[in-house]
Formats: C-alpha cells, structure tokens, sequence
C-alpha cells in the first residue's frame, strides 16, 4: 500500500492552486520584509535632516501601501490554502464513510464505533491541519525569515551584528518542539476530565430515581465530586506548563533585543553603522520571532498529522471480507432457499454456532425458527444476508450458490427486521419508507397498519411527521419494534425475515400482527423467529434449534405430538400465560 497516497493524490490533482496560493504568500513575505527596512531609510533621512514634508507623504503612503497589500496578498494565500484544506477533509470523510458502507459487520465488532468516529473527526482534522497550517506557515517561515536576513544585509547591517542578535531567538523553534506536545498532552487530559465529569453527572441525573430510593445520595455526590475534582488537577498542570511556555517566549525576545541594543547600540555610537539600520534591526527581530515560533509547530503538526495518516491510509486500504466475487450475477427475483449441511464457527471462535444445518425454503412458505438463547437462530439469518460469508456450496438461493450472488441484488430483495431494529433521528414517515423513499403516504399507512402501529403513531402530536430521537418523541420499546416492523414490510421483498422482532409487543397485538402477516404476505416467503411459539405456529414448517443443530422439525400439530423441546417449550408458555 502506497502510505502517503490519500495526501500525495490530493496534492497532486490541486497543485496548480497551491502554487499559486504559495507564490501569494511568498510575495507577501517579501513585501513585508521590506517594511523595517523602509523605516530605517526614513530614520536616516530623519537624522541627517533631510527630510521634508513631500518625503514624510511619500514614506507614509510607502509604509501605507506595504502594510496594505502585504496583508491582502498574505490573506488571500491563505484562504485559498484553508479552502484546500476543508475540501481536503471533506472529500476524505467522504470516502472514509464510503469505505464503512463497504467493510462488514465483523470489522465493526473488533474495531468499536469509538475508534471508527475518532478516524473521521480526529484524524481527518489533523492531516487537515497539516497540510493547511502546514503549508501556510512553513512557506510563511522559511520566505519571510530569508527575505528579512536578505533585506537586513542589504540595509548594511553586518551579519556577525544580525548573527549575534539573532541567536537567542534561534532557541524558540526548540522551546515550541519541547513544550508544545506536553501542552497538548495536558489540554486532551483535561478535555478527557470533563468528558468524565459530564458523563459522571448525567449518569448521575439519570440513576436520580434509583439513588433516592436507596437512599444513597452522599454517595452519588461523593463520585461527582471526585469527577470534578479530576478536572481541577488536570487544568493545574495545563496552566503550569503553559504560563511557563508563554513566559520563555517572549524572554527569548528580550534577550536578543538587549543583545542587539548592546552591540549595535555600541556600533551605532561608534558610527559603523547608522541609526537607520539600527532601528531596522531591532524591527526585524520582532517579525523574526514570528517564523521561528511557526518552525516549531510545523514540526509538532507533522509528527501528529504523521501516525493520522498512516491510521487514514490503512483504513481506506481495508478490504472488506465480505464482497462481491468476480464473476458475481445479481438475482432476479429470490425463490428458493436451499441450506445444505451448513456449519458455521465466527471467526476467531473455534465452537460453531450452526452444525450441519439443512434447510428448504420454498418460495411463498412461512417457516418458524425456534430455539433457546444463543442456539444460532440469529446466525443462520446474517449467514443468509451475507453478513458474515457462509461455506461454499452450503447456501445457495435459486439453486445458485450464494457467494455467486450480488450483495446489491440479494439485499434488495430480502427484508430484514432485527430485534433492535435501529431508528433514526428524523420523521416516523421517513423511518417507515427508509427503502423506499418515495412512497405515498397512503403505502406508509398501510404498512403502519400491518405493523400495528397505526393508532399510536395517529395519537402522536404530529402523527407521521413526528420527529424521532433527541429532539423528538422517544418511542416506547414495543412501538420502536413496530415502526421497525412497519420498515421492513413497506419494502415488499420476496422474502421477509423477522428476528425475533416482537419480542417487546404483547401477546394480543403479536396475534394481530402474526394474523395480518398471513392475509398480506400469502404468497410471499416469510421466515419468523422468535421465542414465543404463538408468533410461529401458524408457520408450514418449524425448526427447533438447539445448540447450533436443528432438533426437530415439522408443523406446530406434528411437533406437539412428537413431544420433545418444543412441547416443553409450549408447555412452559401456557404455564407461564395462566400465571400472568
Ligand atoms: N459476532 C459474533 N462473534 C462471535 N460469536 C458470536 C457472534 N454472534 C453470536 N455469536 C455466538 O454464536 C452463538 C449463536 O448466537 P445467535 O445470536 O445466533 O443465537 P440466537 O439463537 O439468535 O440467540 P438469541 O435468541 O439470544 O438472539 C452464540 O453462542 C453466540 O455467543
């Protein structure tokens, strides 16, 4: 993998633009190089009497000019190089969030969301940093500290005078070097304090109810407390470091300013030099000052832009485990589902979650999955999404095996509805037509209505426009299920899959569920699995899972009869309901 491709492809395509803002920024430094050296002429002229009131306009519309376009040039160098730089960032969140569309579940699960997140904000802002910081004040440091040395010599200054005045300043870059990663060290432990400190007092508010009734609340304070006390250390050490950092700085400053006011004072006094330069040199110092701090950053911004890139890199280098093959073709209209000796271990786990599992599923059938916690009805579903890559040959849809298959087209045509089905923070109308965004409101309704979730929805103050999450109305566990519900159906896919998927709706509105699946999706396939033998009885064929193997199969009829774990698990549900 090429490790500075993301940063040299983008340089590469926008060079022209760079040139051009670096060549601003560069005529800029010049120009502003040349403004000590002007104000040691005036003094000169000053001191020798020869000036009048024409030389004291033109020194000033000089001076005028100079400040003027110096700043104009600096400031458009610069915007364009931070516009550069946003559309560097953007450009590459972008792609970062194309490539998590891609990876698999299984990324996921070893990564965690936070280290994802922290990729696309941190990292991408740093690299950002560094190549519009980076190129800003390294051109600003590198041009404006050589025109200033060009111009002091050409003022007549002589250079062991410039090298001696100089030298203090010359430890700056290493004070910025030293310090500047221990401030920021500091700076992120208190950011992180107050992270702790919020997240301390919300679970604080959040457990209120349960402190009061405990009667534990010196307790909850003491652990506030103790957050907070967290941050006060934490901003003690940042504020050291920092004053001191703030104090050196401008310390260096006077030591060459005395320096220079010694030695050319001396040579000022003895006339090998003129008051003109003299007054140059200690300006120049003072600009000088800047570039040597910048020197410093850009060092510290490369050694942090450095390791985010290389994270940024790999990430985008990833390949996905689970992809389309080669010659993959896209199915037309999924049939049948044909599972033949399947057995299934996740990766990185030496027990198989499925063992030799055998399954038809034919087209417009509805099959139940039962099973205790953990027997691998989940598994067997992910494996038929392609959400982890099942063995070759042992799952195949439409007699093709589903390793030939799209990922697009297999998906389409397969609806998902899991436990925990996720909603996002936006209307309940845009949730329900997720898949199908422009759906009537009408289709909406309708699979409102199937799902069971109509009337609530109808009650809400702006019914299907009601926004959801943070800002909006917070849904019930049941009403989530069934708005994720309504999702699924208002796909119309040849093939619905409901994972455990009313676990949280009661018993009468599953029926009611259960009974309007049957009416609308009569010749359509539906795979239900669940817990509870009410919402798969109706099914034509039930499997039994236990501990990854199918232990039995048949109707709900013939299953009763059999004996066995599913009568227990019925048996134990009826038992169950008499004591409610
Ligand atoms: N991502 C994963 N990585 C490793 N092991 C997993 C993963 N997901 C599930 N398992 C394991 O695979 C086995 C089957 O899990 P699965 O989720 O399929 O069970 P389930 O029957 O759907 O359970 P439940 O009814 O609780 O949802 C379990 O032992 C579980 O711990």
């Amino acid at each position: 993998m090429n490790k500075t491709g993301l940063l040299s492809g983008y340089l590469k395509s926008h060079w022209p633009v760079y040139l051009a803002a670096i060549l601003l920024i560069i005529v800029s430094n010049i120009d502003q190089a040349a403004l000590p050296r002007v104000l040691g002429q005036f003094t000169d002229e000053l001191q020798r009497g020869t000036l009048d009131r024409d030389k004291v306009v033109r020194y000033s519309l000089i001076l005028l000019l100079i400040a003027v376009s110096y700043n104009l040039l600096w400031a458009l160098g610069q915007f364009i190089v931070m516009k550069l730089g946003r559309r560097f960032e953007y450009v590459t969140r972008d792609r970062l969030f194309g490539k998590f569309a891609e990876l698999s579940e299984r990324y996921f699960s070893q990564q965690g969301n936070g280290k994802l997140l922290s990729y696309v904000m941190n990292d991408v802002t740093y690299v950002r940093e560094a190549i519009s910081n980076g190129i800003n004040q390294t051109t600003n440091a590198v041009f404006l500290l050589l025109s200033c040395i060009v111009m002091m010599i050409w003022s007549g200054i002589p250079f062991r005078l410039i090298a001696i005045s100089v030298g203090p300043l010359l430890v700056i870059p290493f004070l910025v070097v030293y310090f500047g990663p221990r401030i920021r060290s500091r700076a992120r432990n208190v950011q992180e304090a107050l992270a702790t400190m919020t997240e301390s007092a919300e679970e604080q508010l959040g457990g209120i109810r349960v402190s009061k009734t405990f009667a534990i609340e010196p307790i909850a304070r003491e652990r506030f407390g103790a957050a907070v006390d967290g941050i006060t250390a934490n901003q003690l050490r940042l504020v050291r470091m920092s004053s001191l950092f703030q104090a050196l700085l401008p310390m260096m400053g006077a030591i060459s300013l005395a320096v220079s006011l010694l030695v050319g004072g001396y040579m000022t006094m003895q006339g090998s030099i003129t008051l003109g330069s003299f007054v140059a040199l200690t300006l120049y110092l003072r600009i000088i000052m800047g570039p040597l701090q910048q020197i410093g950053n850009v060092i510290n911004m490369m050694q942090r832009s450095s390791a985010s890139l290389d994270r940024v890199n790999l990430l985008l280098a990833e390949t996905p485990d689970v992809r389309d093959s080669e010659d993959a073709k896209p199915v037309e209209q999924v049939r049948d589902i044909t599972i033949r000796h399947l057995t299934f271990a996740y990766p990185g786990s030496r027990k198989p979650a499925l063992r030799d599992v055998n399954l038809d599923i034919r087209a417009g059938r509805t099959i139940g999955i039962v099973g205790k916690t953990g027997s691998g009805k989940s598994t067997l579903v992910k494996l038929l999404l392609r959400i982890y890559e099942p063995p070759e040959g042992t799952v195949l849809v439409n007699g093709m095996d589903i390793d030939d298959v799209t990922l697009e087209s297999l998906r389409t045509q397969l609806a998902y509805v899991p436990q925990d089905g996720f909603l996002f923070s936006t209307t309940i109308r845009d949730n329900i037509a997720f898949s199908r965004r422009d759906a009537s409101l009408e289709e909406v309704e309708e699979s409102a209505r199937q799902a069971m979730i109509y009337d609530n929805i109808m009650r809400f103050p702006e019914q299907f426009e009601t926004r959801l999450g943070e800002r909006g109305v917070t849904l019930s566990g049941g009403q989530r299920q069934r708005t994720s519900l309504a999702r699924g159906l208002m796909k119309e896919a040849p093939v619905l899959i409901l994972d455990d998927s009313m676990s949280a709706v009661d018993a009468v509105t599953e029926t009611g569920i259960v009974d309007s699946l049957r009416r609308e999706r009569r010749n359509k396939t539906t795979l239900i699995i669940s817990h509870r033998i009410s919402a798969v009885k109706h099914a034509d064929e039930i499997i039994v899972l236990d501990e990854g193997r199918v232990a039995q199969r048949g109707t709900h009829r013939e299953l009763l009869a059999a004996g066995g774990l599913y009568a227990s698990l019925q048996q134990l549900q009826e038992e169950g309901l008499q004591h409610v």
